[in-house]
């Protein structure tokens, strides 16, 4: 068993402590430094980046979750969490983590009206169809060379891996398809 650590200063984190334990992980809700200790990998959820953000620093939690991602710890980012995760966030000066080498656009699609859901195939995730939901979604305008593309919608790119970094624009947390949670796990397994 595996102990997955959920941020959780802000948004949908209790959807992915579900997923987690339905998967028979133990699932931690992490607010505190020190809980980064003892985990296996981590999950940042959707939510508003600029919020989760700005918690980070009040939580006083950021520079050890990122000297955490630089030594290797799986990290998988949903959305605002992949916003975090970005060395660049476009027509935004603010970044957060700063740890992945992708820029990403904010509310890509447009506003909450403009959110929808898409079931496709992710080559390399799994064969079957995945459900895909996107809320107020962003995407990746650029990336660089040691970025590996999982998948792009209408051709935006929209889940990407980097070493021991996952990030998706879509929220798998607010499905009852596990797909993405089984591959993060065997991410952080090292089966992949
Ligand atoms: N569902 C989400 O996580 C929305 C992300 C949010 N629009 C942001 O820019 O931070």
């Amino acid at each position: 068993m595996k102990k997955i650590g959920v941020l959780a200063l802000q948004g949908a984190f209790k959807e992915h402590i579900n997923m987690v334990e339905l998967l028979g992980h133990e699932a931690i809700e992490i607010r505190k430094v020190e809980q980064l200790e003892d985990i296996d990998g981590i999950i940042l959820p959707g939510g508003e980046s600029t919020v989760i953000g700005k918690l980070l620093d009040d939580f006083g939690i950021k520079e050890a979750l990122i000297d955490k991602i630089k030594c290797g710890l799986p990290v998988w980012g949903t959305c605002a969490g992949m916003i975090l995760l970005a060395n660049e966030i476009d027509n935004q000066e603010d970044v957060y983590l700063r740890v992945m080498n992708i820029k990403v656009k904010r509310n890509a699609y447009g506003s909450q009206l403009d959110s929808f859901i898409v079931k496709e195939v992710v080559k390399g995730v799994s064969e079957k169809e995945i459900p895909m939901v996107f809320i107020r979604a962003p995407y990746i305008v650029d990336m660089g060379d040691d970025v590996e593309l999982l998948h792009r919608v209408d051709g935006n790119i929209v889940a990407v891996r980097q070493k021991n970094m996952l990030a998706t624009s879509f929220h798998p947390e607010l499905t009852d398809d596990t797909t993405f949670h089984e591959y993060f796990i065997n991410m952080v397994n090292k089966k992949l």
